[in-house]
């Protein structure tokens, strides 16, 4: 029998469960050498390998021999997705087009040699973004522009809005894959997109509050508020969505800032000034790299104060998540901080989910780690912190928390779409 790799679920799957992989046909015992890559739509090359040696009767499972070395060592069923890196530098894995897989190539090599073997068997793995009957409907309505996600069926569904960081424009990854677990989820775009403003200089919250009366009113989505989703600086407007405006029943920041950042924030005659930067605290790695984790003012002290998001207003139910090892700004501490805030006031504390070795961007489960990249307001690569396997167990657990947290906070029915395609 001719080796063969196989792949369960078969034809592919969506972007966020695992795939099984196992390799048949090898001898007794055969060392081998896996490999993994992926093209992005701007056609940077993601890839990763790892050494195996096959069991007596010449099989391979993932899911039940460890690497022996590579990109990962250890039992990592999914380390061969997960430990991918770029062959640019400073490039991060971001799905453009939700509408097409990512196109996974796997092969298998005879031998440990670090060039590889003879090729033995390959296979082609898809990863999906949008779950069977997921519908995609572009939003442009009044000043709103985004995109909502509609799960199968004729709901309605409990209403969530995404919302990325700094860079704008629309990123629906995210959102499209959430759709898949009985939400309507909204990717909202608020600068660097469409007719939207160009930069985020000055942002207005009664744009976000359209949004929301656009997701509340839509006949697909129920109930009397919607949830938020935030990472970033999308996670502070996320918060500050919770502070000013109506009808935020349930948020979750990624990696946000209790404070406003990057430009002015301004919602009726209330105005919030950007918290202060004093790139003298920007640091450099051993590798030269930009290390900005203490360049922020603390919006605690002094007129960086007038930065502050009023969080202790908010009627909403919190989760914050945090990668410990964040080195865009001080998550934890953000977060800890609107916890007492919110207490103080007599309002529900919220949930604080904290990730050891975990960086600034959490992904959706299997997201490579990207180290560091462009951040736009510094003009050049920062790292983000996090270590490859820890930060991967934390995505997968993030994103199992979030969707049980709205789930327990939105209502709605815990379904999810079937895996296969
Ligand atoms: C001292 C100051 C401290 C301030 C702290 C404030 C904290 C703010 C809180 C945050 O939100 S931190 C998160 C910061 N995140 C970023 O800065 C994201 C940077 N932006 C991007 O990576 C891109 O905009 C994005 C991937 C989201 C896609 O953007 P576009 O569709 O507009 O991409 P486009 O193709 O037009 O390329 C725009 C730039 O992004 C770069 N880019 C695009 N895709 C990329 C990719 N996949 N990986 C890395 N870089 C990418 C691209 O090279 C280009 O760089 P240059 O302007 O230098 O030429």
């Amino acid at each position: 029998m001719a080796p063969a790799v196989i792949l369960e679920p078969a034809g592919g799957c969506l972007c966020d469960q695992p795939v099984h992989i196992t390799v048949r046909g090898l001898a007794p015992e055969q060392p081998v050498t896996l490999r993994a890559a992926l093209r992005d739509e701007k056609g940077a090359l993601f890839r990763a390998h790892a050494r195996y040696r096959a069991d007596a009767q010449g099989e391979l499972d993932l899911a039940r021999a460890p690497a022996l070395g590579g990109s990962f060592t250890g039992l990592e069923p999914m380390g061969l997705l997960w430990a991918m890196v770029p062959d640019r530098p400073f490039w991060r894995l971001v799905k453009r087009d939700v509408q097409t897989p990512f196109v996974v190539e796997l092969e298998v090599l005879d031998g440990h040699e670090p060039d590889g073997g003879r090729l033995l068997a390959r296979a082609v793995h898809e990863r999906h973004f949008m779950a069977p009957g997921v519908r995609r409907v572009p939003v442009r309505e009044g000043r709103v522009r985004a995109t909502l996600f509609l799960p199968p069926g004729s709901g309605p569904f409990p209403g969530i809005i995404d919302l990325f960081g700094v860079g704008g424009g629309l990123l629906e990854y995210r959102a499209s894959l959430l759709a898949g677990k009985g939400f309507a989820v909204m990717a909202l775009a608020y600068y660097n997109y469409d007719d939207l403003p160009q930069n985020m200089d000055s942002l207005h919250l009664e744009y976000f509050e359209e949004a929301v009366s656009y997701l509340l009113s839509h006949p697909q989505v129920k109930g009397s508020g919607v949830g938020v989703l935030g990472i970033s600086k999308g996670g502070a407007l996320g918060l500050a969505m919770a502070s000013f405006l109506k009808n935020i029943t349930a948020a979750v920041i990624i990696n946000g800032s209790i404070a406003n950042v990057g430009g002015t924030l301004q919602y009726k005659d209330e105005t919030l000034l950007p918290v202060g930067t004093d790139p003298k605290r920007i640091k450099r790695t051993k590798d030269g790299l930009k290390d900005i984790v203490d360049a922020l003012n603390n919006p605690l002290e002094g007129p960086d104060q007038k930065s502050l998001i009023p969080v202790e207003r908010s009627d909403t139910t919190f989760l914050f998540l945090v990668g410990q090892d964040d080195h865009n700004w001080k998550s934890e501490f953000y977060a800890r901080e609107a916890s007492k805030r919110l207490q103080a006031h007599g309002k529900e504390t919220p949930q604080i989910i904290c990730y050891p070795e975990t960086g600034h961007y959490i992904e959706p489960p299997y997201f490579p780690l990207c180290k560091a990249s462009l951040h736009s307001l510094v003009g050049g690569p920062v790292i983000w912190g996090g270590e490859p396997r820890a930060h991967a167990v934390a995505q997968v657990d993030a994103w199992q928390q979030l969707q049980t947290f709205f789930h327990n906070h939105l209502g709605g029915e815990k379904k999810t779409v079937a895996a296969k395609l």
